[in-house]
Order: C-alpha cells, then sequence, then structure tokens
C-alpha cells in the first residue's frame, strides 16, 4: 500500500506508516504514514561534531534501546565487518545473537540463529546444513532452456560485487558454470549449470566457503516447479518473463518495503528445509505488524514508543544548549515530567479500526508458489526476497481495494504482457492502485468502510517501453473490460475512474510528472472493442473532511485515513490558536486539506506545496467550496518560505498600508499590478503555462488562488486601497507544517525561526524522528556568536537525525527559540507501528 505515513516514499526510512511510501505516513514510509529504523551501515552516535570522533557512546541516542525494533535485527556491518561496527553499544542493530531481541510481532530475525533452530524443531528435522539453504524467491536465468534443478543461488554474497566479481570468483575457484548473475546490493547471486556433474562439484567446492567473515552458502530457487508462460505472444524485447520470476519486490528505493514497516535489514527469507520461516512472514505481519495485538495494546505499545521518541528531543536540546547560555524553561521543567519536553496528551484512536486505508498500492509480481499475484511484498529485495502475497489477511486494506487486487490479479494471469522483474528492470505490469472516495454525511461515520464510499479510482502502473501502440492498446482494452466486469459482478463496486501510470524508470516511485492515461470504462453489458462505448473520465475522485467536498488527483497526497485525519486536523486547528486576524501558513499543503478547513477560522490562509497536480487540487478544492480567503504557491518549501514570511510578516503595522512586495527575495508578487495578474491567472489556471506549474522556481511561477470576494477586495474585510488589492493587516501569524517523512528543509526551518513575528507552530508529523530533529533546530538557545557551518565536513553523514540537527543548531542566527508547549498523536495507521505526531511550538 501506499504512503502517508504513506506516500512519502520517500526517502529511504523504513517504518512507513502507510502501506505505500506516498502516503505514509510519509511512509514509510513513505506518509504511508509510517515510521523507522535506519539502515545498519554507520549511523548515528560516534562521530559526531565536526566529524570528530567520540569515544563514549551518545547517550541521546540510548533512548533507541526502548525503540519497538531496538536490536531486533542483526546488524549487517557488524556482520561484514568481523565483528566491528562504528556504533558500538548504541548501534539499534544486534551485535550478535546474545544481544538479538524477539520482534513486536513474537518473530525472530529470519537470518539468525534462534529463528533457524526454531524452524528446526518446527519441522522436526535434524540440524543438518538444510536448514541454512536459505533461499531466494526470484530466479533471475536469463536462459530460456535453464533447468530450475540446475539453477541455485549464492547466499551471503558481498552485497557490493556484481555480476563480473560473481564470476570472477567463481572462476578463480575453477567452478565451470553456464551463467553467473549478481545484482550491486544483494547478498545473492544466481548462477545456472549445464549438468548435474557441473552442479554437484560446484556445491561441493562452493558451500561453506568463506568469503569475508561470510559462509557462503548454496541455495534452492524458489519455486522449484514454476510454470513457465507461453510467451509466444510476447514482444521479442519482453523475452525475459521467461525467467523464472517469482517475485518482484522492492529494489533499493523500494516503497512498499517502507510502506509494510520493515527495516532495511529485514529480510524475509525462504528455506528449501521447510515452510516454516514462510509461515513466519506473511503480508499480514509485514504490512500490519501489530495486528495480533488488541487495538487497546496497539495504542498503549504506540504510545510508549512516542514518549521515548520525545524525550530525545529534551536531551538533544539539553546537549546543544551553548555554553555560557541558560538551559529554557522547559528543559529545566522536563524532570518533573519524566524527561518528556512537554505534556504528552496521549493517542486519539482511529474512529475506523479495520479496513480504514482509502489508499491502497500492491505491488505485482510472484507468489512464492510462482503466481502472478497483486498484493503485498513479503521482504527485502537486496536479501533476495521478492515474493508477493495477496493482501486477503490484512486488516487495514478494505473489502473494496481487496477485490479490485483480485480483478486485477486474474487478468494477469491471462495478460500477454509480462510483470516487471525488478531484477532486470524489464516487464510490463508494475503497481496498482485503488483509491477511495466517501460520501458525505453520517454515513461516512459507520464503523465499517465499505458502506461509506461511493467514488473509487483505479490506477494501474506499468512501463510501456518498447511495446507497440497496438499491443497496448488492446491490452488496456482488455483491461478497462476486466475492471468493469469484475465491478459489476455480484456485489457492485464502484468504479469512477481508470488510469493508467506509465513509469519507464527502475526506482518503485514513479515520479510525478509521470504520464497518465485515462481509459474509457465500457458500458455495462458492453464488448470489449472500439464499439464498446464508455466515456473518459477525469481521473479524480472526492472525499469529505469536515463536510468539505475535496477533488483528489491520482497522484494528490491525501491521508490515507480520511476519518482519523479529520480528528488530526481539527487538533491542530484548535492547539493553533486561530482568529479572524490570523495568517495562516500551510506548509506541505497537499490538497489544501489543512488549510480549507481551518479557513472560515483565519483571516487569511497561504499554503504551499511543491506537487502541481496537488496544488491544482486545493484550487479547485477552495473553488468547491466556496471559500475565497485562501492562496496557494507550488513550489518547494525552501524555495519560498523565507520570501512569503517576509512578504507577509513585514507588512507594514499602520492598518490599511500596502505592503512593499518588491521587496520580496523571491518577487513572489511585485506589485499589486502584478498580484491581480497572479490572481487572474490562479482563477484561470488554463492560462498560466504548465512550465510554471511543473518549475517550482519560487513563486514568481507559482499557481496562486487568492480569490476575491468582490472585484476589488478580498475575503474578510480587506481593504482596498489603489483600486486594486490590498493585503489586511494580521496580528497573528501561525505555521502549521505537515511536511512528509523525511522532515522540514534546514532553510524552512531557518525562516520559521529567525521570522520572530511567527509566535506559533503546529508540526504534524507521520515521523517522530524528524519532528524530534526539526524541533531540537527550533527549540535549542542560540549562542551570542554563531559558528559557521563547515561545508567540508563530511561527519554529517554518519550522524543520527538528532545529533545533525544538533550540529545544525549551533549555526542558527540569534534568534529567539520556540518552545515545546503540548503534544498528542492521533492513529492514523491502526495494526502499524505508526501514528501521526502533533507538537505546538511557541514563543
Ligand atoms: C504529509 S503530506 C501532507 C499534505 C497535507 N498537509 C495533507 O494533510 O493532506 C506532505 C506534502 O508535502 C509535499 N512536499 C514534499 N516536499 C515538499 C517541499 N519540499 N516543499 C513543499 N511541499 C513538499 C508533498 O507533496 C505532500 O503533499
Amino acid at each position: 500500500m501506499a504512503s502517508s505515513p504513506e506516500d512519502q516514499t520517500s526517502a529511504k526510512q523504513t517504518l512507513n506508516p502507510s502501506i505505500n511510501g506516498n502516503d505514509a505516513p510519509c511512509p514509510p514510509q513513505e506518509h504511508v504514514g509510517d515510521e523507522e529504523l535506519k539502515p545498519s551501515v554507520p549511523q548515528s552516535t560516534d562521530v559526531i561534531e565536526s566529524g570528530e570522533k567520540r569515544k563514549r557512546s551518545d547517550p541521546a541516542d540510548s533512548d533507541n534501546c526502548r525503540h519497538p525494533l531496538w536490536k531486533t535485527s542483526l546488524c549487517s556491518y557488524f556482520r561484514s565487518h568481523s565483528g566491528s561496527c562504528s556504533h558500538g553499544d548504541a548501534c539499534r542493530y544486534a551485535h550478535g545473537e546474545e544481544e538479538l531481541r524477539q520482534r513486536p510481532d513474537n518473530t525472530w530475525d529470519p537470518t539468525s540463529e534462534r529463528a533457524k533452530k526454531l524452524l528446526k524443531s518446527e519441522s522436526g528435522e535434524k540440524c543438518d546444513s538444510k536448514e541454512d539453504d536459505v533461499m531466494m524467491t526470484e530466479a533471475v536465468v536469463d536462459d530460456d532452456c535453464a533447468d530450475p534443478g540446475l539453477s541455485k543461488c549464492l547466499l551471503h554474497l558481498p552485497p557490493k560485487w556484481h555480476s563480473d566479481q560473481l564470476r570472477d570468483f567463481l572462476g578463480q575457484q575453477a567452478i565451470i558454470y553456464k551463467s553467473a548473475k549478481k545484482k550491486k546490493g544483494m547478498m545473492i547471486g544466481f548462477v545456472t549449470f549445464e549438468s548435474a556433474e557441473q552442479l554437484k562439484n560446484a556445491m561441493e567446492e562452493l558451500e561453506g566457503k568463506s568469503i569475508g567473515n561470510k559462509n557462503l552458502k548454496v541455495g534452492d530457487i524458489l519455486p522449484r516447479s514454476f510454470e513457465k508462460k507461453n510467451n509466444s505472444a510476447l514482444p521479442l524485447h519482453q523475452s525475459t518473463q521467461k525467467n523464472m520470476e517469482t517475485a518482484l519486490g522492492g529494489d533499493d528505493t523500494d516503497v512498499s518495503m517502507s510502506s509494510f514497516g520493515l527495516e532495511d535489514g529485514d529480510a524475509v527469507c525462504d528455506s528449501s528445509a521447510s515452510d516454516s520461516v514462510l509461515k513466519a512472514r506473511s503480508a499480514r505481519d509485514v504490512a500490519t505488524p501489530l495486528a495480533h495485538l488488541t487495538y487497546t495494546d496497539q495504542l498503549e505499545h504506540k504510545k510508549n514508543s512516542l514518549m521515548q521518541t520525545l524525550k530525545k528531543l529534551t536531551r538533544n536540546a539539553r546537549k546543544a544548549c551553548p555554553n555560557g547560555v541558560s538551559l529554557p524553561e522547559w528543559i529545566l521543567k522536563s524532570r518533573e515530567i519524566g524527561g518528556l519536553p512537554c505534556k504528552f496528551e496521549g493517542i486519539l484512536e482511529s474512529p475506523l479500526v479495520n479496513g480504514y486505508r482509502n489508499k491502497c498500492e500492491f505491488s505485482v509480481g510472484y507468489s512464492l508458489q510462482g503466481k502472478p499475484t497483486v498484493g503485498f511484498m513479503l521482504g527485502n529485495f537486496r536479501e533476495g526476497i521478492t515474493a508477493v502475497e495477496e493482501p486477503a489477511d490484512c486488516p487495514n486494506v478494505s473489502m473494496i481495494a481487496r477485490r479490485y487486487a483480485t480483478i486485477f490479479q486474474e487478468f494477469l494471469q491471462h495478460s500477454g504482457l509480462p510483470l516487471w522483474n525488478r531484477f532486470n528492470n524489464t516487464g510490463f505490469w508494475r503497481q496498482l492502485t485503488v483509491r477511495e472516495g466517501r460520501k458525505p454525511g453520517k454515513a461516512a461515520e459507520a464503523k465499517i468502510s465499505e458502506p461509506s464510499i461511493s467514488e473509487v479510482l483505479v490506477m494501474v502502473q506499468v512501463c510501456s517501453k518498447g511495446i507497440d501502440d497496438e499491443i497496448l492498446n488492446g491490452e488496456f482494452e482488455r483491461l478497462a473490460q476486466a475492471f468493469t466486469m469484475g465491478a459489476t459482478a455480484s456485489s457492485p463496486l464502484p468504479l469512477t475512474a481508470l488510469v493508467v501510470q506509465d513509469h519507464k524508470g527502475i526506482s518503485n516511485v514513479a515520479s510525478a510528472d509521470a504520464p497518465l492515461r485515462p481509459l474509457p470504462i465500457p458500458k455495462e453489458g458492453s464488448d470489449s472493442g472500439p464499439d464498446a462505448g464508455g466515456q473518459i473520465v477525469e481521473a479524480r475522485i472526492h472525499d469529505y473532511i469536515s463536510n468539505l467536498r475535496f477533488c483528489i488527483s491520482p497522484t494528490a497526497f491525501f491521508q490515507v485515513n480520511t476519518l482519523a485525519a479529520e480528528k488530526l486536523y481539527s487538533l491542530a486547528g484548535d492547539w493553533a490558536g486561530l482568529g479572524p486576524d490570523t495568517l495562516l501558513f500551510d506548509v506541505c499543503c497537499g490538497t489544501g486539506t489543512i488549510g480549507l478547513t481551518l479557513a472560515h477560522r483565519v483571516g487569511m490562509v497561504v499554503g504551499i506545496e511543491m506537487n502541481a497536480s496537488a496544488v491544482s487540487d486545493a484550487q479547485r478544492n477552495a473553488e468547491l467550496n466556496g471559500i475565497k480567503n485562501c492562496r496557494f504557491v507550488c513550489a518547494k518549501a525552501e524555495d519560498v518560505m523565507g520570501s512569503l514570511l517576509k512578504e507577509y510578516l513585514s507588512v507594514p503595522q499602520r492598518q490599511n498600508e500596502v505592503p512593499d512586495f518588491s521587496q520580496s527575495d523571491d518577487k513572489v508578487i511585485s506589485n499589486s499590478e502584478d498580484k491581480m495578474e497572479s490572481i487572474n491567472n490562479a482563477l484561470n489556471p488554463e492560462g498560466s503555462s504548465s512550465h510554471e506549474l511543473e518549475s517550482g522556481k519560487g513563486a514568481s511561477g507559482c499557481l496562486e488562488n487568492v480569490q476575491r470576494e468582490s472585484k476589488n477586495e478580498l475575503h474578510n474585510g480587506c481593504s482596498s486601497k489603489d483600486g486594486n488589492i490590498s493585503v489586511r493587516q494580521f496580528k497573528n501569524f501561525v505555521a502549521i507544517v505537515d511536511p512528509p517523512r523525511g522532515g522540514l528543509h534546514p532553510i524552512v526551518i531557518k525562516a520559521l525561526r529567525t521570522h520572530a513575528c511567527l509566535r506559533r507552530l503546529v508540526y504534524i508529523s507521520c515521523n517522530p524522528e524528524s519532528l524530534v530533529a526539526n524541533a531540537i533546530e527550533l527549540c535549542t538557545p542560540s549562542a551570542d556568536k554563531t559558528e559557521k557551518g563547515n561545508k567540508n565536513n563530511r561527519g554529517w553523514r554518519n550522524m543520527s537525525s538528532a545529533g545533525l540537527a544538533r550540529h545544525r543548531a549551533k549555526s542558527m542566527p540569534n534568534s529567539e527559540p520556540f518552545q515545546p508547549v503540548k503534544a498528542m498523536a492521533v492513529d492514523l495507521f491502526p495494526h502499524t507501528p505508526h501514528c501521526e505526531m502533533v507538537m505546538l511550538l511557541e514563543r
């Protein structure tokens, strides 16, 4: 599924709240609202300020030990560096079996001896080498005639090796083979042999051989008896489908991984000796690792974990407080509340606990049995796990999304075009996204989601590279027919829009401008074909938050749990201290949900968002709901935040005086005439060039939505000075920020901190770790003399996010720090470890 903590699949953090990295909880991954442990390569503690080595571990990081996944995976760095890891005791990953802890879902790291022993005892097998035959679920053998019995995978290879290095190694060992392949980043390679004799010799030679501190293993490839498809209908270049691929998984940039809440070292391995490991990992375990707990216990678990994360803010700000500067009151008082930086007011429950996701991103791949499957990946591509399992047991997926996944899966059994293979970066069918929109009103509050769903958008991601238009068109026609028939069979499903996204890149995450092709939805009862009728509808659906109607484009971010998001936004609004004289900055505003739901409580909203289609949705949503006091700026916040704050916060204090916009860095609006032109463009977006929309460079090319109530006036009583427009005088400046998983850009943090008129900041985050890191910079007192950052310092690469924030705080210009006032979480992601956190900062 996707992100919010899912859509922000974003950069690769690993435990995303959302199933797909996009929402995530911004994801993961991705938001698919969502959160994490970091990769086990050098992280934080030992190398800190100025890149200097510290002799002791950082107590600021010791709270990691309370992270639910603390030491639940073996440290791959430790293993591959002969038992050394620069993090020492502070490493989040276990240094050896003794340190290893059980995971929240009661499983053990599948690569650990414990997991293997468990496996043995479950399967009743003897302790022979067989149980170590951990296997890959995807075979990549570019030889049509390759006999699966003569294909093996080699495990525990150095991840940095390419195919060439594997071949060199085999050559040095005098191994005779037919083909050998390995992809950088994976610990697994694939070798095929000409004969049983060759295979036998190779196994004798290779099994147990040491490479570094690892012992090589020879494993089978699953599934062993994959039924090869008849590929005769395929275009030539697609012949890689002949490969025995059983799984599509993530590659290094895999979103789905993060949305599952997996961490990088988290492999789901298969064993030829037993199916037990497979049983231990299922789509349910991976996508909803807390589903085995009662909802009350899940909340308790999240609460404890969030409190530990919050305490990092206190510890790090204390540590970063410059010499000679008094500790702020909130740090001194933190002792009275157990080290918390402010009061933690607990977690608001999700109104819906099951089937709550309004957006699911399903991977396309092969099951462990080799069947084309639409669902969730079971593990990490790097460790060779690419199998996909149906989402049937994942309680956060709605029945509607499950049914669409099944329809697509059945369609794929008969498709002449191949599934995407991440190993080879070839294939056609990549992903299925199902987005649901609810009806307005009471029905939407039902305890099960299905009856309240009135609109569904189905988006299929493909890679059309090298495919003839004729083949493509025929396949899409059949696809539309399959979805239409599936949606009308038995109990009908809503089907509002069907769209194909063409993503030719190798990463799992399509860029925002990947071409979209809406498909006509055939009329009920008609056959496929050119006369099937059907209408191309605009690829958008609608949902409701706080009785406002929101139009959502296929790729725009929208919180995946609408009813819980409503709670989140109203909490943020309550804490923001809004009033008619408030100017509210909605930073990272997506489709405008926060600003628009709060617009009636403020004088004006300025929304900032980099995704052009989300901004155009935001503008449309303002129009749909008759809201006229919002302006949406399409740009990266880091490019425009400073100039927007300057523009609005430096408004002369005398009533009704028009500010001099020409002072603005980015010339957001250079004068009243330009401003009117911008407004006109905003009201007539077709008139603005797509370049302007896409460029995202500064606000001068922004889509703006300052709407006028009457010809010359802004809503809410702004006065008109020169016959055009004027800006009202605001007394209260507030920002609500809701960034993706990685948090705010340092330039945005600096702008918010150094504009003293901004007294209140509500920070919403799907990733409490990045909230804490950003809050360290916002709340640490500045030194009288600011340190200059050293651009050549590479030490930051090894810092934790908190360590890096402490480091940055040193170069923060002298400015009044914020203080954490209170924090609360809203559970947008039941059954996963993720949660949205809200923190009020004031000064
Ligand atoms: C977690 S979502 C929040 C969206 C919105 N506040 C909501 O609740 O629906 C984060 C949003 O930030 C946007 N975004 C990511 N990086 C950004 C940046 N550098 N500047 C502005 N917007 C950004 C994403 O496109 C996404 O819409």
